[in-house]
């Protein structure tokens, strides 16, 4: 247990570049291991998460190695070229690297066995199993569908089609990997679009996967099984995910104004930046551009006096991880912010929906919880704070939690901050070369 203090500071001023997207991460680890030849990966998240999945993908054969350069060097074993693992592959708290691996694994002929931490073995993973047992895998679990898991992936891999029925990249994801492997053609059909980078990524790899936008705004996403994918170089571009937390620290605290540098844009995760310039925060986009095949550009940020606005639920896969940061802003508003469609946070690394609700209570803030909506009410003036908040392995209640307390009256505790490096290792450095409070 790391406790952590965040008090109210002056003015945040400065520049700075928050660490690489971890969902490419994990994605260019995987698919150079699935790749012939040698990957190189710049500016990989080099979290907790996305080292867990480097791991994974050496028990399976893979040659993964950091250079002195900080480039990431992967030796691939081509689509289906994995080796039975001796041990049982820990995920640590990452749900994408265990749910895209599920995937991976499903086509590979040997038994995986697979864990994770006591956030991750509570997480639903039914969701996954459903779509790929008729591809030929079968699972052994804990009841409920929960971690540990055993995958017996199949020699005969069928390809499928599936409708997601929730918006979920990481289900997406398992079905196009296992579609890797199969022959012909796999098809996911998503009702909602969700993050594109295991689409983008495997093209930049060589493969065939065409994206069809339906009359009602989804998208159909066909794979051609078996192709031979060829190592490619990886530039990762910072993590908008990560970026939100200064974004909105420096919104809230009087006087501030940063620049966060070569921030991802992908426009299927700016939901958030979008909702905040709704609100009235000061966000300009500067210096935009395409770096490796994703939008990036630099974010001058500047404290804002806020309004409550509604959030859409279609707005929420753009911006599922930030709902607890966008709750702590929106503590700060002045006005009303409703926020609708948040059903999926409650199976995150913790049920985030119930967890930030807790937390805004145990700080002053007037909030309502709904099955899959939260009202916050404030009058614009700085929040009460002074709550002792469990971060409950979840980075990101620590880190909201941490914003909060910057501008918030009284002092915040965090419990624990040690999840914060499974996604951004140095936050709190970061935060307090800007002039943060944080101890
Ligand atoms: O595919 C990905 O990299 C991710 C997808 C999302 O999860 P779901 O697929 O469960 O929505 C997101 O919450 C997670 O942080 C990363
Ligand atoms: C939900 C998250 O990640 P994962 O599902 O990979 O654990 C997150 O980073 O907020």
């Amino acid at each position: 247990m790391k406790p952590v203090v965040s008090q109210q500071s002056s003015a945040l001023t400065g520049s700075i570049r928050v660490p690489g997207d971890k969902s490419i991460s994990h994605r260019a680890l995987m698919f150079g291991a699935m790749a012939v030849g040698e990957t190189k990966v710049t500016g990989l998240l080099e979290g907790e998460d996305v080292l867990c999945t480097a791991a994974a993908m050496r028990s399976l054969g893979a040659s993964v190695e950091q250079c002195d350069d900080g480039t990431w060097v992967i030796k691939g074993r081509g689509v289906g070229g994995f080796s039975e693992p001796t041990g049982v592959l820990d995920m640590g708290n990452s749900g994408t690297a265990a749910r895209l691996l599920m995937g991976v694994l499903a086509t590979q002929s040997f038994t995986t066995f697979m864990t994770g931490d006591a956030s991750l073995c509570s997480r639903p993973m039914e969701r996954v199993m459903k779509p790929l047992r008729p591809i030929g895998v079968s699972f052994v679990s804990r009841e409920n569908g929960r971690m540990p898991i055993a995958i017996q992936g199949t020699s005969a891999p069928m390809p499928i089609s599936y409708e997601l029925p929730v918006a979920s990249a990481q289900v997406k994801s398992a079905v196009m990997l296992a579609g890797l492997n199969a022959p012909g053609k796999t098809t996911v059909i998503e009702p909602n679009p969700s993050r594109d980078h295991t689409e983008k990524m495997l093209q930049h790899f060589g493969a065939e996967v065409e994206v069809e936008e339906t009359d009602k705004g989804g998208r159909v996403i066909t794979l051609t099984g078996q192709p031979e994918l060829v190592a490619r170089d990886v530039i990762v571009p910072t993590d908008p995910s990560s970026a939100a937390f200064p974004v909105v620290a420096a919104l809230i605290t009087p006087g501030s104004k940063i620049t966060v540098e070569a921030v991802g844009m992908n426009p299927l995760r700016t939901g958030l930046f979008a909702t905040l310039k709704e609100m009235g925060g000061k966000i300009t986009e500067e210096n935009v551009r395409i770096d490796a095949g994703e939008e990036v550009a630099d974010l001058v940020v500047e404290y804002s006096e806020l309004t409550g606005v509604t959030v859409p639920a279609s707005r929420a896969p753009s911006m599922i991880d930030e709902y607890p940061v966008l709750a702590v802003a929106a503590s700060f508003a002045k006005g009303t912010t409703h926020m609708e469609g948040l059903e999926e946070l409650r199976v995150k690394e913790s049920d985030r929906l119930a967890v930030v609700v807790e937390s805004l209570k145990a700080c002053g803030v007037d909030v309502t919880e709904g099955e899959d909506f939260m009202i916050v009410n404030a009058t614009g003036e700085a929040a009460l704070g002074g709550g002792e908040i469990k971060s409950r392995l979840d980075h990101r209640i620590a880190m909201s939690f941490i914003v909060f307390g910057l501008a918030s009256q009284k002092p915040v505790t965090i419990d624990d901050g040690s999840p914060i490096d499974t996604s951004f290792p140095g936050f709190i450095d970061l935060m307090n070369g800007l002039g943060a409070k944080i101890s």
